[in-house]
């Protein structure tokens, strides 16, 4: 029987809230276009959905959320999130490893979509763009880790291959993990040895 050689180690990183600052520039956009309505710092965000949140605070500031990141030049004006852009750049060249960025556009994408690709090349660089993955769906893209700010990542796979590291931002930081579930505080905390403990099982 033939022998299939075992594929490299394969990572998945999200973008908004992991490799850009899709929070901080919400904020920052808010701000600058509603600024005789309430807001909610950073340090008070609960739950992935800003848009929820908002909404709960006060029925029509939900779509006046939406309206900030659904504009044109709200994703490729985004700053990266500390360290990260250094982080990727390390984990790519790391041997027997595929690094892939895995987003999911906004269902309005008319402008989030190229604003993703452009950011990518803009940060780092041309040559990344290749490892780009859009989807609305990670179950289904198969991958030993994902990084990912998401708390509960879900699709139509009820069992993905990877595991999901949660990496803390602002919406996520006050939640506890179930075990054996891990978390990444920052890029500058050990991502690597997630690598090495995942790689070597
Ligand atoms: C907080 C928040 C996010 N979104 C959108 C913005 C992005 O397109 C995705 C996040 O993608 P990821 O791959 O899971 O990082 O969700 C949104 O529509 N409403 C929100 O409140
Ligand atoms: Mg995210």
């Amino acid at each position: 029987m033939a022998c299939r050689a075992a594929r490299p180690f394969r990572v998945l990183v999200d973008m908004d809230g992991v490799l850009a600052d899709f929070e901080g520039g919400l904020l920052r956009g808010f701000l600058a276009s509603y600024p005789g309505d309430p807001h909610i710092e950073l340090t008070e965000r609960r739950g992935f959905s800003a848009r929820e949140q908002y909404r709960c605070l006060r029925e029509d500031l939900g779509d006046k959320a939406a309206s900030v990141y659904e504009s044109p030049g709200f994703f490729l004006g985004l700053d990266p999130i500390p360290a990260a852009i250094e982080a990727i750049q390390e984990m790519v060249q790391m041997p027997n490893t595929d690094v892939f960025i895995c987003t999911s556009p906004l269902r309005r994408y008319e402008y989030c979509i190229p604003e993703k690709y452009s950011w990518i090349e803009k940060h780092l660089g041309p040559g990344f763009v290749e490892r780009l993955i859009l989807t609305r769906d990670k179950t289904v893209v198969s991958a030993d880790l994902l990084f990912d700010d998401k708390d509960v990542v879900t699709g139509v796979e009820p069992n993905p291959s990877w595991e999901h590291i949660l990496f803390s931002c602002c919406h996520n930081r006050h939640l506890k993990l179930q075990t054996p579930q891990r978390r990444l505080e920052s890029w500058t905390d050990d991502w690597r040895a997630i690598l090495e403990s995942k790689r070597s099982r």
